[in-house]
This record gives structure tokens, C-alpha cells and sequence, in this order.
């Protein structure tokens, strides 16, 4: 405990989740819930291209200078297989462009729809500190849109050991698997780990 308290670096603010995207919001909210103290800015960041370890550190630097302070960000990636990792990064644009059924479509050549949805958390404590990167990962497959269409590609993800895509999954359960939530898991443990000790007054 004694160690524990004097290696804890003091953060004289909660932390700020950067994050254009609503839906985003709501998961890393519920997945947090009070372990973190944080607070939400919405802000759309320029994204880099290459690999999404690189692009969510990036963001995270970017989004230190902003807010002048200790940030977290995210960026997600949905990888197919056969098409060695793509969309990736990219699938924000793929799928604005061909939507579900042009993704599914883009599998149509190849008999392997396996793919993974990739979540890259980057935290840094301030605009002068180098951030640490988290990625959680989660294997499935690509099928045809099921389920309500409210959260990007959720309708044609469908993790392995499930006959549910992310869509049609409660809420809750898919909080329990997601890209999202072991990335999370990770921060949490970091979180823990250094004892960061936050100034929550402001
Ligand atoms: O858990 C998810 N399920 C389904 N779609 C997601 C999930 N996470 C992100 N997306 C979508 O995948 C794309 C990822 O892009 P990015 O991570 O750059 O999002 P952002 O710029 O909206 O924050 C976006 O279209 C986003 O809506
Ligand atoms: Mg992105």
C-alpha cells in the first residue's frame, strides 16, 4: 500500500474521453461505469493513416494538446481476413460509402468471411507525455445485416460462439465481449496499476 501510494502521480483533472461519435460514448459510460473518473468532449479528430496503433496515438496527442490535460481516445478498426486486415482503419469511409450490404459484398469472391473488430485506446496525461496504447480484439465473422441498425457495423458482425450479431445482442452481453470492453479492461488495470491519483474538484 505504502509503495503503492508514493509512486501514485497526481492528475489534477478527471479525464477527458475525446470522441465524435455518441455511440462510443454510451459504451465506454456504461463499461466504465465509476472506475475512471471521466468527462466526454465532442470533438471529431483527423485520423492519420496506418497502422491503428499509430493512428489512436496520434489522436491521443492531438487530443492532449486540445484539451491541455490528461486525455483518452479510441479508434476502432474492423479487419476482414481474406482481404488481409482491410477495411480496417478505413472501414469509417467503407462503410459510409457501400454500407453493409457493399461490405458483404466485398467478401463475395472469397470463401473466408472471418474477420476481427480491433479497439485501440490511447491514453495520454498531458500534451508533453508520450501515450500508452491498449487494443482489445475480437474474432468473428461477416454475414448479412441482422438487427437494428443503430451503431455503425454491429448488424454484420457476428462474434465466434454466437449466433447473435452485435445488433441483435442485448446490450449488455455484447458490453461483456466487445473490442471495446477488453481494450477497457486493460485501461482499467493500468488505471489501477500506476494509482494514478485524481484531483476531481474541477
Ligand atoms: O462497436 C462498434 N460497432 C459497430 N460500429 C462501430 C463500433 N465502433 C466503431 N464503429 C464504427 O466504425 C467506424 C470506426 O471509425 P472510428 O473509430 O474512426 O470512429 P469515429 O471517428 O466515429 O470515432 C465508424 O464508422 C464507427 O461508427
Ligand atoms: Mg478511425
Amino acid at each position: 500500500m505504502a509503495a503503492a501510494a508514493s509512486r501514485a502521480v497526481l492528475v489534477s483533472r478527471p479525464v477527458t474521453f475525446v470522441t465524435g461519435n455518441a455511440k462510443k460514448l454510451e459504451e465506454v459510460k456504461s463499461i466504465l461505469g465509476q472506475s475512471i473518473p471521466f468527462q466526454s468532449l465532442k470533438l471529431d479528430l483527423p485520423e492519420l493513416q496506418g497502422e491503428p496503433e499509430e493512428i489512436s496515438k496520434e489522436k491521443a496527442r492531438l487530443a492532449a494538446v486540445q484539451v491541455n490535460g490528461p486525455v483518452l481516445v479510441e479508434d476502432t478498426c474492423l479487419c476482414f481476413n481474406a482481404l488481409k486486415g482491410l477495411p480496417g482503419p478505413y472501414i469509417k469511409w467503407f462503410l459510409q460509402k457501400i454500407g453493409h450490404e457493399g461490405l458483404n459484398n466485398l467478401l463475395m469472391a472469397y470463401e473466408d468471411k472471418s474477420a476481427y473488430a480491433l479497439c485501440a485506446f490511447s491514453f495520454a496525461l498531458g500534451p508533453d507525455v508520450e501515450p500508452v496504447t491498449f487494443l482489445g480484439k475480437t474474432l468473428g465473422k461477416i454475414v448479412p445485416a441482422r438487427g437494428p441498425n443503430d451503431f455503425g457495423w454491429d448488424p454484420i458482425f457476428q462474434p465466434d460462439g454466437y449466433d447473435q450479431t452485435y445488433a441483435e445482442m442485448p446490450k449488455e452481453e455484447k458490453n461483456k465481449i466487445s473490442h471495446r470492453s477488453r481494450a477497457l479492461d486493460m485501461v482499467k488495470s493500468h488505471f489501477a496499476e500506476a494509482g494514478y491519483n485524481f484531483s476531481t474538484s474541477n
